[in-house]
């Protein structure tokens, strides 16, 4: 099997989200995409999440009627920080024969190195880069110190070319706060629980 992990906050899942998971499915002709919800992401420690539960609920939203798409809560269940490399080791053992591919924008790609165990993850996945944005160009040589030159190769064909989309978490929770639409920004259920639920300072409906 042919497994994409896509990790993020997904404080709110977005159209980008789901675009690049689906596009990354398609081109690297993934079997399944797990979306991994981080307990606490380690580049976000001061940041205040949705709560787990909500987290979950959108993105259950977001997906509903893709086989090929699942909610994985492996990190949630874990608590903590949630360092990839960890999780990574857990998916191993619950699918030995899988080829990983590991789903990451390319802002993601750039700060790389800070992440715990580089080395260790481009062993157990392939990282598959997407490009978003405002962000550079995905550079494929900040894995050059965590893998062979021949792995580093065997990854060119993992630039997932799907459309820019300006779309972020960060922009949907400036305009919840700020009680402007969020329509058409991510899909109309989880637009809706938002409105219902209140959350991220959105004044309700
Ligand atoms: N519009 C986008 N284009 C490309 N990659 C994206 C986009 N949105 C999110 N990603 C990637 O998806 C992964 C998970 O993202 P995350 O859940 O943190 O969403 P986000 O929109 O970046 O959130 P925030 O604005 O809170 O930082 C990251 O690897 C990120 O680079
Ligand atoms: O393992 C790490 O050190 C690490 C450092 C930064 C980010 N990550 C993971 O990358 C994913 C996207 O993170 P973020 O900060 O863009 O939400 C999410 O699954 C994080 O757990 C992982």
């Amino acid at each position: 099997m042919r497994l994409g992990i896509f990790g993020g906050s997904f404080s709110p899942v977005h159209f980008g989200h789901l675009l690049l998971a689906e596009y990354a499915r398609e081109q690297l002709s993934l079997d399944e995409v797990w979306f991994v919800p981080a307990a606490t992401p380690p580049h976000k420690l001061d940041q205040r999440l949705a709560s787990d539960d909500d987290r979950v609920a959108m993105l259950q939203m977001a997906i509903a009627g893709n086989e090929a798409f699942t909610v994985c809560p492996l990190e949630l269940e874990r608590g903590g920080v949630s360092y990839t490399v960890d999780t990574l080791r857990e998916i191993r053992t619950l699918v030995p024969d899988a080829d990983l591919f590991l789903l990451i924008g390319g802002d993601s790609l750039a700060d790389f190195s800070t992440w715990r165990s580089p080395d260790e993850i481009c062993q157990m996945a392939a990282p598959a880069v997407m490009r978003r944005p405002g962000s550079p160009e995905p550079d494929w040589s900040v894995l050059a110190p965590y893998c062979s030159a021949e792995r580093l190769a065997s990854f060119a064909g993992n630039l997932v070319d799907v459309p820019g989309i300006g779309l972020s978490s960060t922009e949907i929770r400036r305009r919840c706060a700020a009680g402007q639409t969020i329509r058409y920004q991510t899909p109309r259920g989880v637009e809706m629980y938002i409105e219902t639920k209140r959350l991220f300072g959105h004044p309700g409906v």
